[in-house]
């Protein structure tokens, strides 16, 4: 199997503050690979390490076969990035912009117009294409990002959280791009702090809690890591609620109920579902303690 990107122990270190603590991934060709975590989990310096722009401590890292730090120029022209703050000019238009990136990237003048048009194509931005970026919605500002990032068509695509603060329908849209990109060839590279978008769109799934990789696999294999089905308590009256993982058996969900029952408020609500990648994702990142009441 040939893995276009292929991380081994890798460490990371600001100061004394360890932020990756020895990382493996291997993605093969062709496959989307979600990393997920909180907040300070590591999720960007792991990227930025990935682009070259930050140099690791120790392990290693390939990129289409090429190591991130000795082969630095080779592993560039083989990636394409976007982060959460791309250099658009706002005051320009889509296609401009996309014309200006294709002629900075070294095309001719017909084949930067060809090569926008398709773009603005791929990215349901044409009825737009000829109004300033600066009027446009967050969905379509950030399908401008990924286009501008894809002028050059590379075989590896990064994704630094591709949909944080876009609306549910703008969301979609680009997790449908981002499946045509796969279905292209693309081997992606997206970090996330949606569940539903990992569960929805990668073929394997790596939950990164301080600096390591704490779980790892499909989104089916990691739910089946919870157990059987869950039981979730609400209480809508006094705002809170709690979910309880069992292994399924009716004897375990009837031994937790019956444990309860007595320090229950009578109008909490008890629901028995299949666990979600949220609950996944609860159970591998955060402290018993925190689980407990939200
Ligand atoms: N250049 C830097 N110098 C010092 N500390 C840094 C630097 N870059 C990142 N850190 C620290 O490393 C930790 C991990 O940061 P990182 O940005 O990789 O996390 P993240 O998982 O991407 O989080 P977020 O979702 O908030 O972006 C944080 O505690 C951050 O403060």
């Amino acid at each position: 199997m040939t893995f276009m990107i292929e991380v081994k122990d890798l460490r990371k270190s600001f100061g004394d503050q360890q932020v990756l603590r020895g990382v493996d991934i291997a993605v093969p060709q062709g496959q989307i690979y979600a990393l997920l975590g909180p907040n300070g989990a590591g999720k960007t310096t792991l990227i930025n390490i990935l682009t070259t722009l930050v140099a690791a401590d120790g392990g290693s890292a390939r990129i289409a076969g090429y190591d991130v730090a000795a082969e630095s120029g080779k592993v560039k022209q083989s990636i394409s990035l976007t982060g959460q703050f791309a250099a658009v000019d706002e005051m320009l238009s889509a296609e401009e912009n996309l014309q200006m990136m294709c002629r900075l990237s070294g095309m001719r003048s017909a084949e930067a117009k060809r090569r926008t048009a398709e773009l603005l194509g791929q990215f349901d931005l044409i009825a737009a294409a000829g109004k300033r970026v600066k009027t446009y919605s967050g969905g379509m500002r950030r399908r401008v990002d990924l286009a501008i990032s894809l002028v050059a068509s590379r075989p590896v695509l990064f994704l630094d959280e591709p949909t944080t603060g876009l609306d549910t329908v703008s969301r979609r849209a680009l997790w449908d791009i981002i499946e045509r990109l796969k279905a292209s060839g693309m081997t992606i590279f997206l970090t996330t702090q949606y569940l539903e978008e990992a569960d929805q769109l990668a073929d394997r799934i790596g939950v990164i809690n301080g600096g390591r990789l704490v779980a790892e696999g499909t989104a089916a294999e990691l739910k089946a890591r919870i157990g059987g089905e869950v039981i979730e308590l609400t209480n809508e009256r006094e705002q809170w609620s709690r979910t309880i993982s069992t292994t399924g058996s009716a004897q375990d969900i009837g031994r937790i109920l019956n444990g309860l029952a007595a320090s229950l408020p009578p109008d909490t609500q008890v629901t028995i579902r299949r666990p979600s990648m949220d609950d996944v994702f609860i159970a591998l990142t955060q402290q018993p303690s925190e689980v407990s009441v939200s």
